[in-house]
């Protein structure tokens, strides 16, 4: 939970406020929206903006039932956003509350409200949120046996994914998936010094990165983001979660290898590749667009490794579109990082979960199937093809390769694999397939 003295930033909070007021008229993601925090607010006051901005979007139907209770009519946009920044801030202080802090947040939205919406709406924030300060921090956690719709308010996720994750994975792993989901997420840097060309010195960790039990992998701290920037810029460290090593680690890039990275953007793992390989070839492929931009920024800092850049759709004949392009059209080693769900990184992309429908998984599956087969015609006899989604969902993941193993009647074998589930892993969920052509 970050500290209450943050409630004293009034321009991070009316930022907030007006981003929420649009997310909730036009239900834009929340990535693009946070794009639009206005320039002259500071490296803190911008970070605060982003956590109330988050928080409000991952309690969303927790705060909305609350607010929605009390209000005898709708009410306007950015009036409701400072009903449910106020609220996001008596849950996050909940538990650590001390004295005269819900005083002050309400004190707080009804000053800002009557810059932002009028007097009239100030009171009825006034009313509201006084009734809120004691009904949310009092409201009980659904006990064991609650069922999905209590599951589903309290934790803020629909109905019919927490009736999904239920019939999945169980009461105890849903409810600590749920728990997960709702938590705040660290923000992981990836150490890359290690990559420099020989003969340079090793560079030292900043003491500022906090070293977490994952090899390689650093907690970035609030409040040092002028510094990762440095760190960025000169291609010291990746930010990414722990989760992705996992493919890199199944696919098992060797120095002096050529590799292809199918759905490469923005390049979080073609990066790591590189840094694995020292040595080699990589192709990064992916759909035109502003990710492949981003993809080819990240692929700039990386050194040792001859890295081409191919932009196109997997499923159009890939291979012909590499022999395009003076590259081979088969490879000893093939990743294929699908578009899936996003159901395994919950807890750092935020409004997922509203924009997902139930229809989506099905959806994903056949595109996810069909680009398998797609990736396989890539592997060199003897290769090995990587599948990867950062979906927890069975459709997504054991069902697509089971089918597209299947289909092959013996071309391609299932060698191993690995699963992370949140709840468990303690980092972002994610699967990894690692099939293998017969020679
Ligand atoms: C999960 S993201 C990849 C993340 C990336 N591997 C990384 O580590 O940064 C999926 C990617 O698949 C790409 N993609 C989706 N459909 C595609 C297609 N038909 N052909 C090529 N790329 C595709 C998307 O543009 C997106 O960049």
């Amino acid at each position: 939970m970050s500290s209450p003295s943050n409630l004293s930033s009034t321009s991070a909070w009316s930022a907030a406020a007006q981003l929420v007021a649009r997310w909730l008229e036009r239900r834009e993601r929340v990535d693009a929206l946070l794009e639009n925090l206005p320039p002259k607010l500071g490296a803190a006051e911008r970070t605060r903006a982003h956590g109330l901005v988050l928080g409000v979007v991952r309690h969303h139907a927790r705060l909305d039932a609350a607010t929605r209770a009390w209000l005898a009519h709708p009410a306007r946009p950015i009036t409701q956003a400072a009903l449910l920044l106020a609220g996001f801030e008596l849950i996050e202080s909940s538990g650590e509350m001390p004295d005269g802090l819900a005083a002050k947040i309400v004190h707080h939205a009804v000053e800002q409200t009557k810059h932002l919406a009028s007097p009239a709406e100030a009171r009825l924030v006034n009313a509201i949120v006084r009734k809120l300060a004691t009904s949310l921090p009092a409201q009980p956690v659904p006990g064991r046996l609650a069922d999905a719709a209590a599951l589903a308010e309290y934790f803020s996720h629909p109905v019919w994914l927490v009736q999904r994750w239920l019939a999945q994975f169980g009461a105890e792993a849903t409810r600590r998936l749920l728990e997960w989901n709702q938590s705040p997420a660290p923000v992981y840097a990836r150490w890359r010094a290690g990559a420099t060309a020989a003969g340079e010195a090793a560079v030292a960790v900043p003491d500022f990165l906090r070293p977490t039990q994952w090899a390689g992998f650093y907690e970035v701290p609030p409040g040092h983001w002028r510094e990762v920037e440095r760190l960025l810029a000169a291609g010291q460290v990746y930010l990414q979660d722990p989760s992705t090593r996992l493919a890199v680690e199944l696919l098992a890039p060797q120095p002096g290898e050529m590799v292809v990275d199918l759905c490469a953007a923005p390049g979080g793992k073609s990066v790591l590749i590189a840094d694995t390989m020292g040595a080699g070839r990589l192709v990064a492929f992916d759909l035109p667009g502003v990710r492949l931009d981003r993809l080819k920024e990240n692929l700039a800092r990386t050194r040792g490794v001859e890295v081409a850049l191919v932009q196109g759709d997997v499923l159009k004949d890939a291979g012909k579109l590499l022999i395009e392009h003076n590259l081979p059209s088969n490879y000893p080693a093939v990743l294929l990082d699908a578009p899936c769900s996003n159901t395994g990184v919950m807890r750092h992309r935020v409004d997922v979960k509203w924009r997902l429908q139930a229809g989506d998984f099905a959806r994903h599956a056949e595109q996810q199937r069909k680009m398998l087969v797609a990736a396989g015609r890539l592997v060199l006899p003897g290769g090995r093809l990587i599948y990867s989604t950062c979906s927890i969902d069975p459709e997504e993941n054991e069902q697509v390769v089971a089918a597209f193993v299947a289909q092959t009647r013996g071309l391609f074998s299932r060698e191993t694999e690995a699963m992370a589930w949140p709840w468990e892993s303690a980092h972002d969920g994610a699967a990894v397939f690692r099939l293998r052509r017969a020679g």
